[in-house]
């Protein structure tokens, strides 16, 4: 099976494409990666089984990627070293410099599965797949930031609209500094077409201004799990609109998001997501979002 697209961020999840951490994770020197002090790798692994079987459950089939020691521990956060859209799959650039030979393996793995490549951003441009939000099919959202730079968005956009694609760019702030990660996607997470999770205070302000423009309801993420959490209570997947995983611990926002409409399914993961600082989404490529 070919099938593939994926031109915005709520439908159906159908195909995706995931990594399973193995040994490269469990042998990662924490402070190399950046990853606080939570980590523990056996754990994250244990973690990452319960997280993978939700996903199975809820319908999708994954296109496995496998951990062969390779020492790229980052590599289970697929979601940032390829973008699909309805023309074929973008080959990255990634902007952390220990994720750079990630994108080679995205591009196997589609060759493989026979999903068309449409392009990709080469250095010195970077993108990486947690700062794209596609706010409509004719919409992706970059933020500019540590890992996405200026060449890298005019690139994509180059690139996207012969497909009739605009890319709009919105500076994201540094917060926690340069080896920390800060993605668009860490600071909003589209939960339907019309609904997002938001921690408004770190959106570019013009981004909220659209949003509230394009009457997009912002469901707020509470400050106080947000900051607790290192931004990971925000980091919500929707499996289909309105039905999200989430990592536990997170009361509040599981509530809030409740309140909206949402149904919400959690699971621990203070070894794998607060520690290697990504969520459920950053954990998954969609290769296929099919509308219900
Ligand atoms: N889309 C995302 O927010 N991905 C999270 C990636 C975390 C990883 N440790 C990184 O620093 O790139």
């Amino acid at each position: 099976m070919t099938a593939y697209g994926s031109q915005e961020m709520s439908a159906n999840l159908t195909r995706v494409l995931m990594r399973r951490p193995g040994a490269s994770l469990t042998s990662a020197d924490h402070a190399k990666w950046h990853y606080g002090p939570t980590f523990d790798g056996e754990k994250a692994v244990r973690q990452y089984q319960v997280f993978a079987s939700l996903v199975e459950k809820s319908g999708a089939e994954i296109l496995w990627l496998e951990d062969n020691g390779d020492g790229l521990a980052d590599a289970m956060f697929t979601h940032d070293p390829s973008l699909m859209t309805d023309h074929g799959a973008v080959i990255l650039n990634m902007g952390k410099p220990l994720r750079v030979p990630e994108p080679a393996l995205h591009e196997a793995a589609y060759k493989k599965a026979g999903i068309p490549i449409l392009g990709r951003i080469t250095s010195p441009g970077t993108v990486e797949g947690g700062d794209c939000i596609w706010l409509d099919a004719e919409t992706l959202v970059v933020g500019r930031g540590v890992r996405t730079n200026e060449e890298g968005i005019t690139q994509l956009a180059e690139l996207l609209q012969p497909h009739g694609i605009t890319v709009l760019s919105y500076d994201l702030p540094l917060w926690h500094g340069e080896d920390a990660c800060l993605h668009l996607m860490s600071v909003m997470s589209p939960l339907s077409s019309g609904l997002a999770l938001v921690f408004a205070p770190l959106l570019p302000a013009a981004f909220y201004q659209l949003l509230k423009e394009w009457g997009v309801a912002m469901v707020e993420a509470p400050a106080d799990e947000f900051h607790a959490s290192n931004g990971l209570s925000l980091n919500v997947l929707p499996v289909r609109p309105n039905e999200v995983i989430m990592v536990s611990g997170f009361p509040k926002t599981k509530a809030a998001m409740e309140a909206a409409g949402c149904t919400v399914t959690t699971f621990d993961a203070d070894a794998l997501c607060i520690a290697c600082e990504g969520g459920p989404t950053c954990l998954t490529r969609p290769v296929l979002r099919r509308a219900p």
